[in-house]
């Protein structure tokens, strides 16, 4: 199945212990985009969602699964469902969590603005964008992480670490995602800052994002240490280059 001008687009939704609303999420996103693929990656969870998404998918012909053997992080799951999907020749591959935090519903948005752009990221921190039932600390990491990255990496995304998205299959292979090493959240920045410097365009569109009411995130201090490690590293690596290239130019 397509969607408007877009050709086939599937939806990444990688799943770890997300048994409480898995059918839930793929319920709601193949009513609100019946043109539109799933593909759910599963980290060998204890909990049984690997085989609830089995389930789902013998019933339905446009829900996929992709079983690994080990919790290994946001990112390793994303790139490794990523190249499943580039192999099965989708146009279009996306990213969105499976615990209703992205509606669904509002993933029309996102395609509709990336006919004219190869990177759309669904953006808590524009105007018109929101989060509900986030403690204030939560808010203040991801408000406080996003300035980083605009600080340290020059770039003018609002919203660098968001996990509503839709990429265009030529942004995949221009950044050769075989290279991409970061495995836990950072990778979402990763992923935008590589696009950028590709030179392709990244837009924001708003949207409302729900903190989730079953399950508990995966969010850790190791995670967020992780990011901050890496953003800096880019950060101070990118400024050193250009240095470089400003002597060597004298
Ligand atoms: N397969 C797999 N899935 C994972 C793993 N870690 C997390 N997930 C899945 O990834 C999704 C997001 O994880 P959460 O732990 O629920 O994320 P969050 O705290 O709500 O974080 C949100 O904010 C982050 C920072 O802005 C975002 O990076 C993230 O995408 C999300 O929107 C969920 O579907 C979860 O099951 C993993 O190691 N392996």
């Amino acid at each position: 199945m397509t969607y408007d001008g877009l050709g086939r687009v599937v939806m990444v939704i990688p799943t770890y212990n997300e048994a409480l609303n898995i059918e839930w999420i793929v319920g709601r996103l193949r009513a609100a985009q019946p043109g539109v693929d799933v593909m759910i990656v599963d980290d060998n969870s204890p909990d049984g969602t690997g085989d609830l998404a089995d389930k789902l998918a013998l019933d339905d012909a446009q829900v996929s699964v992709v079983h690994r053997t080990a919790k290994d992080g946001l990112g390793a799951a994303y790139l490794h469902g990523f190249q499943v999907a580039l192999d099965a020749g989708y146009d279009v591959i996306g990213e969105m969590d499976a615990d209703g935090s992205h509606q669904p519903e509002q993933l029309h948005r996102l395609l509709d603005r990336l006919v004219t752009a190869d990177l759309v990221i669904g953006s808590r921190w524009i105007p018109g964008g929101s989060v509900v039932n986030w403690p204030m600390s939560r808010e203040l990491l991801s408000r406080g992480g996003n300035l980083y990255v605009r600080l340290l990496l020059g770039v003018r995304i609002k919203d660098a670490t968001a996990g509503f998205r839709v990429f265009r299959r030529s942004t995949l292979e221009a950044i050769s995602i075989d290279t991409v090493e970061s495995a836990g959240y950072i990778f979402q920045t990763d992923m935008a800052w590589r696009t950028l410097q590709a030179g392709l365009r990244v837009a924001e569109v708003p949207i409302e994002f729900i903190e989730r009411e079953r399950g508990d995130s995966k969010m850790s201090g190791a995670v967020a240490s992780e990011s901050l490690k890496m953003v800096t590293r880019w950060g101070l690596r990118e400024r050193w280059n250009r240095l470089r290239a400003r002597t060597v130019r004298r």
